[in-house]
């Protein structure tokens, strides 16, 4: 592999894509950009890597009047003298008496030139190109894919020394042609953002609107990928510092013109009458291309969130926790007679830089079996982060900062064993959206079959017999014609169903169901809880439902917690509350339930 294919495959494997789901653009409003300069500014590499560049820059500008000679001055008595010697040049002299500081101070502009060529090059390429292939698909996507693998393909040092036997001795064409060698990095790391920003609402909702697709590009597109490609840049430079130098170590430079890379090679033909000519040359190469890759590291952990952040929140989590721990403990023990009962659950997520930001804020509940219990509230009150939390099933930036789940003698939150041990067999899950929870590539009858057979014992012919009897049971017609189909041959009611087999196929005692119907229609929706409350009927199941449906809870439900702002206000059997609301946000939620002109 040549040089610059390993550079390339370098710059591929730091990968300075954003996290998974995450591109960063669109969610970067200005406080996001406020925090991670924030963040580069309190992170000690960065700090030392920005100030190297800036000194080197400052060097690059002001090379004439720092210099305390001009680069091509000869002073022959100073031929290979060793640095710090007692003769006039500070860093000695090279093998025809010039002086090696004044070298490479002059040099220091040629290498910043040859730098933003490069990254100006690899940018505007990769960009465009990705731009393009990301937005428009299709065509315009397999022609620059074909033409950025070719350009992977090529040896690139081969090709910048037969560069050299066709245009001379010429860095900033090399350099230029270096970045077009390196544009597949940024155009396949830019086509891969904009892939998945394409498929975002706001950019149907764009289209929508009327915006031509060059300013979709330029005001939603262009600013998903504008984090990656800045942290590539640090990776870019870099490189682009490697190959300069290389190019000039050998020989294909100007040799009238001053460089790190030619005084580096001059050092080294001489390197038996003067050993120590190579350090400063070789040393300033090395610590340029450090500092550019630190800052390229600096940049990913300040736009992308860093271990500092992370250690941060950690000690917030922890003082979150200490204060809870500290305030008057309610009861920790189970309801009387409770299938499942939540004591004082909090949940928190980071907020900004380093604060934790509690969503769930000492939940109580319990739900008995026979029972279905209602957990319902507005937009964001924390229903479906407790029915998680109940679940294990919190995303990874979740907190516990407190509180106990507890179920037949264990607590779930504190014993992620009996969590396993429960899930799937004595506690089920409905979610919300049926189709996304159906692999689109395997078949229904045998995801069925994976799921049950995972939990419970049985071969698969006794598994296919007890599902299609379940498939039957929950109201599906042809449950063998179902079993054999994928997600995208049934409808989303089937679906529900199909998940709702899938749930009480391992016999649970307790079911969460996180607003089962609300992705479905009127007519469906009505069959969906009437099948719910059937199967609590014939096998005494107790229920969580959440929903912020009053609706649902009016048909369903026995018992109804109100939660608003992450916390339950109110607990009520279902048709006393309905009668005689108490909490006055309870009375807010039944009159615009009642009002829809209010709602
Ligand atoms: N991954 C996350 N990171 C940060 N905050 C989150 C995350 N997931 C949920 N939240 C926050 O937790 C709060 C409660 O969310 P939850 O999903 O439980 O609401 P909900 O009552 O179920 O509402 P909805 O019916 O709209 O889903 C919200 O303020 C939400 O912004």
């Amino acid at each position: 592999m040549s040089t610059v294919q390993t550079t390339q495959a370098g710059l591929d494997a730091r990968d300075a894509r954003p996290e998974a789901g995450t591109p960063p653009g669109p969610r970067d409003d200005g406080r996001g950009g406020d925090a991670a300069l924030r963040r580069l500014l309190h992170d000690p590499l960065a700090l030392g890597a920005m100030g190297y560049v800036a000194l080197v820059v400052v060097v690059g500008v002001f090379a004439p009047l720092i210099a305390p000679n001009s680069p091509n001055f000869v002073d022959l008595s100073q031929a290979n003298a060793a640095p710090f010697s007692d003769g006039d040049f500070l860093l000695g002299g090279d093998s025809s008496g010039r002086d090696v500081l004044s070298r490479l101070l002059w040099a220091t502009r040629g290498t910043l030139v040859a730098c933003v060529i490069v990254l100006v090059v690899s940018t505007v390429v990769g960009v465009v190109g990705g731009l393009l292939a990301g937005y428009f698909r299709g065509r315009t996507e397999v022609v620059a894919s074909w033409i950025a693998d070719a350009i992977m393909a090529l040896p690139g040092i081969v090709l910048l020394i037969a560069l050299y036997s066709v245009i001379g001795p010429s860095i900033p064409t090399a350099m230029a042609v270096f970045g077009v060698l390196i544009a597949p990095a940024n155009y396949r790391l830019v086509r891969a953002v904009v892939a998945q920003v394409r498929g975002e609402l706001y950019i149907d909702a764009a289209k929508v609107s009327g915006l031509s697709d060059l300013r979709i590009v330029f005001r939603h597109v262009l600013t998903a990928v504008r984090a990656p490609i800045l942290i590539q840049s640090g990776y870019v430079l870099a490189a682009g510092i490697g190959i300069q130098a290389g190019l000039e170590f050998l020989g294909l430079g100007n040799p009238s013109v001053p460089s790190w890379g030619g005084v580096l090679e001059q050092a080294f033909s001489a390197i038996y009458l003067n050993p120590q000519g190579v350090v400063a040359p070789a040393v300033l190469v090395s610590l340029t291309t450090l500092a550019f890759v630190l800052l390229g590291n600096a940049l990913r952990d300040a736009l992308q969130g860093s271990g500092r952040r992370r250690a941060a929140t950690a000690d917030r989590v922890a003082e979150a926790r200490a204060a809870r721990a500290a305030r008057p403990s309610p009861s920790t023990a189970p309801e009387a007679e409770a299938l499942v009962t939540v004591r004082g659950l909090a949940i928190g997520y980071p907020d900004g830089e380093s604060d934790v930001r509690a969503v769930v804020d000492g939940v109580d509940l319990c739900v008995h079996r026979g029972e279905i219990h209602g957990l319902v509230g507005e937009s964001g009150s924390g229903k479906s982060q407790t029915a998680f939390a109940m679940l294990g099933l919190l995303p990874k930036d979740a907190t516990v900062l407190g509180g106990a789940v507890l179920f037949d003698g264990a607590d779930l939150l504190a014993d992620p064993r009996a969590m396993r041990r429960a899930r799937g067999t004595r506690i089920a899950y409905v979610p919300q959206e049926p189709m996304s929870n159906l692999d689109p590539t395997i078949t229904i009858g045998r995801q069925l079959t994976l799921g049950l057979r995972a939990v419970k014992r049985m071969s698969k012919d006794q598994a296919r017999t007890h599902l299609l009897g379940l498939l039957g049971r929950v109201g599906i017609a042809d449950p063998e014609a179902v079993f054999a189909m994928y997600p995208h041959q049934i409808s989303g009611g089937m679906a529900q169903r199909v998940l709702i087999t899938g749930a009480i196929a391992g016999d649970p005692e307790l079911i969460v169901a996180d607003e089962p119907t609300t992705a479905l229609d009127v007519t469906v929706q009505a069959d969906v809880l009437a099948l719910l409350r059937e199967l609590r009927d014939e096998r005494g199941l107790g229920m969580l439902l959440v929903t912020h449906d009053l609706g649902v809870v009016a048909d369903i439900c026995d018992t109804v917690s109100v939660m608003r702002h992450g916390t339950i206000v109110e607990h009520q059997e279902v048709r006393a509350l309905f009668a005689a609301p108490e909490h006055p946000y309870t009375r807010e939620l039944l009159s615009s339930a009642l009002d829809p002109e209010e709602a």
